[in-house]
C-alpha cells in the first residue's frame, strides 16, 4: 500500500502529496459494509437507498437491470464508515446472472415489500429462501421494510401481520416511505441500525476491507454525521 500511496503522489508539491496521502490513509482503514437491498420489482428498493444515500426522492425510476450500487459514508461512535448499498433488480430476467455476486460477502441484508401489494408480502419468502440458498449467514443481519406506506388510503399489508412474519424471522420491522419527505429520517434508521450492529462485530470487517480493496481509491461522498439510533 504504501508504495501505491507513492506513486499516486510522484510529481505533486510537498503539500499536495501531504494532503493526497492523508486521504488514501483514510480510505485504506475505511470499512466498508456491504448492505443488499431485495425484494419484488416496483417495492421502491432504488427509492429507498436513493432516499438514504442521496437524501431525495428521484424524480422518475427505471427498472434496475442488474444492481447500481450506491455509497455514503456515515459517522458512527467517532468511526468513518462507509456504508455501500447494493441496490438489486426486482426482475428475473435482470438479476440471473448476477445473483451470486449479490450475497457474497454481504454484510447484511434489507427485504422489501410494497405495503399496498399483498402479493409483494407473500414473495418475502421466496426472497428469503434464495438468500438462504446461498448460504448467507444466520449471523448476518436481515431488515424487513414495508415501503410506500404514504399510500394510506390503499394499504394491504397490515403492520400486525408484518410484525409477526418479522418476529418470526429475527427480523426488525420498518414501515416507512421513500417519498414522504417526513419520513426520511426513518429510511436513515434502516440503514444506520444495520451499520451500528455491523460496527459492533468488529472483528469480520478490516478483513473484508483488505480483500476487496487492495486497490486504493479516493472517494467524494458527502459525509453524514450521526449518532447510532440504536
Ligand atoms: N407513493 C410512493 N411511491 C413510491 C415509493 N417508493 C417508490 N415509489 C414508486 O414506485 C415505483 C417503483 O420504484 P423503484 O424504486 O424503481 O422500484 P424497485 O423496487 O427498485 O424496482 P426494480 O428495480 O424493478 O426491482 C416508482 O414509480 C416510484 O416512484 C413510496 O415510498 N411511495
Ligand atoms: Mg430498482
Amino acid at each position: 500500500c504504501e508504495e501505491e500511496i507513492q506513486s499516486v503522489c510522484e510529481g505533486f508539491s510537498n503539500e499536495a502529496a501531504q494532503s493526497i496521502t492523508s486521504s488514501l490513509e483514510l480510505s485504506i482503514q475505511t470499512r466498508i459494509f456491504k448492505i443488499i437491498v431485495i425484494g419484488d420489482s416496483n417495492v421502491g428498493k432504488t427509492c429507498l437507498t436513493f432516499r438514504f444515500t442521496g437524501g431525495s426522492f428521484p424524480d422518475k425510476t427505471e427498472a434496475t437491470i442488474g444492481v447500481d450500487f450506491r455509497e455514503k459514508a456515515v459517522e458512527i461512535e467517532g468511526e468513518t464508515i462507509k456504508v455501500q448499498v447494493w441496490d438489486t433488480a426486482g426482475q428475473e430476467r435482470f438479476r440471473k446472472s448476477m445473483v451470486e455476486h449479490y450475497y457474497r460477502n454481504v454484510h447484511a441484508v434489507v427485504f422489501v415489500y410494497d405495503v399496498t401489494k399483498m402479493a409483494s408480502f407473500r414473495n418475502l419468502q421466496t426472497w428469503i429462501e434464495e438468500c438462504n440458498g446461498h448460504r448467507v449467514s444466520a449471523s448476518v443481519p436481515r431488515v424487513l421494510v414495508g415501503n410506500k406506506c404514504d399510500l394510506v388510503d390503499q394499504i394491504q399489508v397490515p403492520s400486525n401481520m408484518a410484525l409477526k412474519f418479522a418476529d418470526s424471522h429475527n427480523m426488525l420491522l420498518f414501515e416507512t416511505s421513500a417519498k414522504d419527505p417526513r419520513e426520511s429520517q426513518n429510511v436513515d434508521s434502516i440503514f444506520m441500525s444495520l451499520a451500528c450492529r455491523l460496527k459492533a462485530q468488529k472483528s469480520l470487517l478490516y478483513r473484508d476491507v483488505e480483500r476487496e480493496d487492495g486497490r486504493v481509491r479516493l472517494t467524494q461522498e458527502t459525509e453524514t454525521k450521526s449518532n447510532c439510533p440504536c
